[in-house]
């Protein structure tokens, strides 16, 4: 409530007048809008977002049926963590997300906390090697960049700069971002790659944020967009004249600039959340956590609870085939054995173009239609052009604990680096080693020990592996492989991954064990013009379904799995409010930025006008 009572304090008395407005017109909204009409709710994809939104839909609405519809005969979606029997014991081979960072993510703690899974987690501390030291294979060797921190030899960090290839000619760059011309009026939106080189320099673009790119969106720097991924630095610029500028003024008013609608959803979290304090503690001392049997644990959990509800069913190997709103302007189904099901809401998480491809007009439902190449067949025009990456992942086992020379959270591979330096186009390579827990080889006994004084080991306790080496994940292809309609087969893509190992890292022993998946299509892109697609998707939803038919995950509104438990969260909510699509950030209405306390509990922060 403090938090709360701050944020509020912290804006203008414009802005405060403006929020009052909101919930004002909420209000409104919510007497002509009743939760009566919400009878049952059909969810959309079996996924981490379409569990995480029936989780907040029972939670929300008690009394309300939910059923939730999976094409494919497993539930998790891109999720998955694979236990491996080795010599000795048993590994985890993740073959998707592996890691979820604690900053930010209240939902997530709160789905934690609901699913009892707090004593399943393993933290890593901020000061670990997974938190410090990030590494960027360039040109021919991986580079550690330099993190400032209070143990930081600064001696060490000015030689890397001045050294290192990857670094050198750095510094000028963003001493002189302050000077450079702003943007045009006109410019709506433009690539990360060339707003970066636009500000700095061309070389920080290919460099280190295509690096940066790939280990989050395994996407191209110079198609992804700058306002739909660093939307801060878009503000910044667009307020400020530039980046610098605007930082300098935020911290000269110990301040951060946050959009309305933020503030709005964290006072809500703050308002029903019970979080517990050690788990809050955990959180803020750590830089990302996992779970002991892997990430799959969540989606297990999940899965378990929602299957002791009896409000709540699961259909796998149903692929919906056309969806559309009858008379009663209730949502109609068509499932896969000619029947229909029938329900007063759907949300959905499946693909954008998925989505568009079901919600097909009438007309064209009898004739086979490409609605990639015809608007006109869909009632959702907007989202057919969405597509994703597909990425390979090799998981190796090693039985050596010390093989590898580095300890951090891996390397990035940059799209600078020559294709003689990365013929098998790999995107970068993960230490799982660093964030999964150090098993015991007797218990008590820790067989890591940090490599130099300036990190700490991760928690003994809890541990992944139940024996100890070195486990690894090469990831293949993404942007690299737009356009394919071949892949390396699971031998292929292991003898790339080994190859790749052998020239960076000198590992020339086989693993012990692997597990190669082809995730097709796994990561979506936010490329230039996602935020007005968006805001023309929230349009055409609004028409065609008038809040019967609404969107969360990470098609829309982030790629990550908090930004995913955030939308599940948020969409559950909004079907108790009234609110429309899932898509309301993107509206033209929506409210600009603010600027709140760095820690929510600062003193008041007064913005210039
Ligand atoms: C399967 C490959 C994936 C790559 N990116 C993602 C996946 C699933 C998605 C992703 N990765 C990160 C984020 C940011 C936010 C978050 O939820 O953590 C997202 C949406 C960051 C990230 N990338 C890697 C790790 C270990 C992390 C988390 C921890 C951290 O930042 O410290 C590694 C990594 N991911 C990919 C590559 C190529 C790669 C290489 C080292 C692609």
């Amino acid at each position: 409530m403090l938090a709360q009572r701050c944020v509020l304090q912290s804006l203008r008395v414009d802005q405060r007048h403006q929020l009052h407005r909101n919930i004002r017109s909420l209000g409104a909204s919510l007497r002509r809008y009743s939760t009566s009409d919400v009878k049952d709710v059909a969810v959309l994809g079996g996924g981490i977002t379409g569990l995480a939104t029936a989780h907040n839909l029972v939670r929300e609405l008690p009394n309300v049926k939910v059923s939730i519809y999976e094409a494919s005969p497993r539930i998790g979606g891109w999720l998955l963590s694979k236990r491996v029997d080795v010599p000795g014991g048993s590994v985890v081979f993740e073959q998707g997300p592996r890691t979820l960072r604690p900053a930010g993510s209240l939902t997530t703690a709160q789905l934690i906390q609901d699913l009892g899974l707090v004593n399943d987690t393993i933290f890593s501390s901020k000061t670990s090697p997974a938190a410090l030291n990030r590494f960027v294979y360039y040109p021919d060797h991986l580079v550690r960049l330099p993190v400032p921190s209070k143990n930081s030899n600064f001696a060490q960090i000015i030689f890397s700069i001045l050294s290192e290839p990857l670094l050198r000619g750095l510094i000028p760059p963003f001493l002189f971002e302050g000077f450079t011309e702003t943007r045009s009026h006109d410019l709506q939106d433009e690539s990360v790659g060339s707003f970066i080189s636009r500000r700095l320099s061309k070389a920080v673009a290919n460099n280190l944020l295509s690096a940066m790119m790939h280990g989050i969106y395994a996407g191209d720097v110079w198609k992804l967009s700058i306002k739909s991924i660093f939307p801060q630095l878009w503000e910044l610029e667009g307020r400020f004249g530039s980046v610098a500028g605007g930082l300098l003024y935020l911290w000269s008013r110990d301040g951060r600039l946050v959009k309305m609608q933020d503030v709005k959803a964290m006072a809500g979290v703050l308002q029903s959340s019970s979080l517990n304090p050690e788990l809050l503690a955990s959180f803020r001392s750590s830089s990302v956590y996992t779970f002991k049997n892997g990430i799959s644990q969540l989606i297990d959990r999940l899965a378990e609870t929602l299957r002791q509800n009896p409000n709540v069913t699961i259909k796998t190997d149903t692929k919906i085939r056309a969806i559309r709103q009858d008379a009663q302007h209730q949502i109609e189904l068509d499932l896969p054995d000619q029947s229909k099901a029938y329900h007063s809401h759907m949300i959905s998480t499946i693909s954008a173009q998925s989505l568009s491809n079901l919600a097909r007009r009438p007309s064209s439902l009898d004739t086979p239609v490409n609605i990639s190449s015809n608007p006109e067949s869909t009632y959702l025009p907007s989202l057919r052009k969405a597509y994703a990456t597909t990425v390979q992942v090799v998981s190796l086992y090693y039985s050596d604990p010390n093989l590898i020379p580095y300890q951090g959270f891996g390397y990035l591979i940059p799209q600078s680096v020559p294709f003689e330096q990365n013929p098998e186009l790999a995107l970068g390579v993960i230490f799982d080693s660093s964030y999964s827990g150090t098993p015991s080889q007797t218990p008590g006994e820790t067989i890591f020990t940090p490599a130099s004084s300036q990190v700490d080991a991760p928690t003994p306790s809890l541990s992944q592996d139940t024996v100890p080496g070195t486990r690894l994940t090469v990831i293949l292809g993404g942007h690299w492989w737009d356009g394919y309609t071949y892949y390396p087969s699971e031998q292929q893509g292991l003898e790339l991954a080994t190859s790749l190992l052998q020239r960076h890292l000198d590992i020339n022993v086989p693993p012990t064990a692997y597990n190669v998946v082809l995730q097709k299509d796994c990561i979506p892109q936010y490329t230039v013009g996602h935020s007005a697609r968006m805001r023309a998707a929230h349009g055409e939803l609004k028409r065609a379904f008038k809040g019967r038919l609404r969107v969360a995950g990470s098609w829309y509104t982030g790629v990550g799995v908090n930004d995913c438990v955030r939308a599940a969260w948020s969409v559950a909510r909004g079907l108790k409010d009234g609110l429309k699509t899932g898509l309301e950030e993107f509206d033209e209405e929506a409210e600009p930025w603010v600027m709140v306390p760095k820690n929510g509990t600062s003193s008041e922060v007064k913005e210039k006008e």
